[in-house]
């Protein structure tokens, strides 16, 4: 049998191939001139280099990453067969050398040798993958990219997929951490899956698209249209949040290096980068991700101090009391009120825990838009406005029916002007606090029913509303995903200018200037307490102008992916 030499055997007849070595030798020996041949490191060096195991790893690592390196295959897989014919022979053989070595091949653990030699020989390391085709579509402007990974048998893909009806188009809703997609490093959300397999999966119903994707075995090519990136950072994004409350690391004690925290107000979306300490997170703010990642209370420390809050605010039940029943007009402006509007939710933010609110990706329906509420205080001019949008198109934009108690009159259709009930059926429906607000005026009852909000998303409509803020817990929810825009009025000086200027100005339309101060402070304040439900602050100076920036943001709305609470996506 022949023996095979150790690496490092003397006898070893390895030769060193390496240029890159090869010049480090010829330099190592003129240093080693210069050095009088004295350093004791330049010839541990040379004797290194040239040393016959560390040639031998060269030769190694040569041969892994050569490209063209012979193929790993087995040259044969049918060792066994082979023993068996061997041994065969053998027993014709009487020699003792013969028997002995029939002796040594019919030992069971050589026999197991062979066979584990012929089943691994036997077996497809190396995935063929499919080639990637090279003709592209050239009508096809978007850019494409053509990924390819392999997926076990029994292995998910580690992505869910979204099926938009009304166009039919497949994207990546989510890449769950380490399954074959993200592993694969190529596939992120909101990319549009346009083949599987060379098979198109554009028009296919969503549970096809899914059978597609989990019967694929091995590898698997997919054409995606890669999603818009929104920032370059967005790989380093682990979560993206809308922070709740206002933080300042300077006020904060227990902050370990104030200098590293990042300050944020109420609403700021912020992009987290690190979650690995579970007190401190690291994040970055959405409207400037190029800045340096800053430290930020955790999720869960931020709950441990928002109940802390919560608990010595209780404590105070009848300033809450006072809050809840907090009026956003000024005096003048709420005697002009001619309902006295309720809602049907009267709790006030200290009810809840104050952190993070976690955001995803929604991909707007087609022939379903999300309800936009104009919040903003009484004044300011959100009425005008939601009547400017309809009048610009009246089959899209809609406003729901209100109910009413009261007896219908003359020429009122029931279900057109108002959707007339009885007392008690309106009080029934308040009880169950499906009114996003009511009032009550000359003893009657009016009121906006969540139902015919629904009524509209259903019809395809765009729902606008004008409530007031408390009715927010009712509206946001999964069902709704009502996009809120604050309406805030300009300073004194273009208020007055541009409400004077109004067709109807008149002495009872014009505010004081005490009023105008008042409706400012009043918007203010509305921000600093809502700003976390707010998705857009538009200032109502200009009216024309204000209407085209509405209808600007409404058209985003609905042809735009937007960020939204991860929990009405669930
Ligand atoms: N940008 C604007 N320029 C000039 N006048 C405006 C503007 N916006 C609103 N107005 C006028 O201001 C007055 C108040 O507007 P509007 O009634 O729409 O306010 P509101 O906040 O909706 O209050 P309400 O809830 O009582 O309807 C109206 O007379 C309206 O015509």
């Amino acid at each position: 049998m022949p023996v095979m030499a150790s690496p490092t055997s003397p006898t070893s007849t390895l030769t060193l191939t390496d240029p890159g070595v090869s010049r480090v030798l010829s330099s190592l020996d003129q240093l080693s001139s210069k050095a009088g041949g004295n350093s004791l490191d330049l010839v541990f060096l040379k004797d290194l280099l040239e040393s016959t195991d560390f040639i031998s790893l060269l030769k190694v690592h040569e041969k892994v990453t050569t490209p063209e390196s012979p193929s790993l295959d087995a040259r044969f897989v049918d060792a066994s067969d082979l023993l068996t014919e061997v041994c065969d022979e053998l027993q014709d053989v009487y020699t003792e050398d013969g028997q002995e070595l029939l002796c040594l091949l019919l030992r069971p653990h050589f026999k197991a040798l062979l066979q584990a030699h012929d089943t691994i020989g036997q077996k497809e390391f190396l995935p063929e993958l499919p080639e990637v085709p090279h003709e592209v579509d050239e009508d096809d402007e978007s850019a494409i990219k053509l990924v390819r990974l392999v997926k076990g048998q029994n292995e998910p893909l580690g992505a869910t997929i979204h099926l938009n009806e009304e166009t039919g188009i497949v994207r990546i809703s989510r890449v769950l951490r380490g399954g074959a997609a993200d592993r694969c490093g190529m596939i992120q959300v909101g990319d549009e899956v346009q083949e599987v397999n060379g098979t198109g999966v554009s028009g296919m119903q969503a549970d096809h698209v899914i059978k597609l994707l989990s019967n694929a075995v091995g590898p698997i090519v997919l054409k995606l249209v890669p999603a818009v990136a929104d920032d370059e950072e967005d790989s380093e994004v682990k979560m993206r949040v809308r922070a709740q409350f206002t933080y300042n690391p300077t006020n904060d004690q227990s902050m370990p290096c104030k200098e590293a925290g990042l300050a944020f107000s109420k609403g700021d979306v912020l992009l987290v980068v690190s979650m690995t300490d579970p007190t401190w997170w690291q994040a970055k703010l959405q409207r400037d991700p190029k800045m340096r990642a800053g430290l930020i209370p955790s999720r869960e420390l931020q709950e441990k101090r928002s109940a802390v809050l919560k608990a010595s605010s209780w404590q105070n039940n009848n300033t809450k009391e006072a809050k809840s029943q907090r009026s956003w007009f000024s005096p003048r402006l709420n005697k002009k009120s001619k309902k006295n509007r309720k809602c049907s939710q009267t709790e006030d933010d200290s009810e809840l825990s104050l952190t993070y609110e976690e955001l995803s990706l929604y991909h707007p329906q087609g022939d379903r838009f999300r309800p936009i509420i104009l919040l903003g205080p009484l004044g300011v001019g959100r009425s005008t406005l939601k009547r400017l949008l309809i009048e610009s198109n009246p089959g899209h934009f809609k406003s729901p029916i209100p109910h009413t108690s009261r007896p219908r009159k003359g020429s009122e259709v029931n279900g057109e002007d108002f959707i007339f009930i009885s007392k008690s059926e309106m009080e029934t429906e308040i009880e169950n606090k499906k009114f996003l607000e009511y009032g009550e005026f000359k003893g009657q009852y009016y009121g906006t029913n969540i139902d015919q909000v629904q009524v509209l998303i259903d019809q395809g409509s765009a729902c606008l509303l004008c409530p007031q803020p408390q009715a927010l817990k009712v509206l946001r929810n999964g069902e709704i995903k009502p996009y809120t825009i604050l309406v805030k009025p300009p300073d004194l000086d273009e208020f007055r200018e541009t409400r004077c200027s109004a067709e109807n100005a008149n002495d009872e339309t014009l505010l004081t200037d005490e009023e105008v101060h008042d409706l400012i402070a009043a918007a203010n304040q509305m921000e600093a307490l809502y700003a976390h439900y707010v998705d857009h602050v538009i200032t109502n100076g200009d009216l024309q102008r204000t209407v085209n920036e509405l209808g600007e943001i409404i058209h985003c709305l609905e042809n735009e992916p937007q960020w939204i609470p991860a929990q009405w996506l669930t």
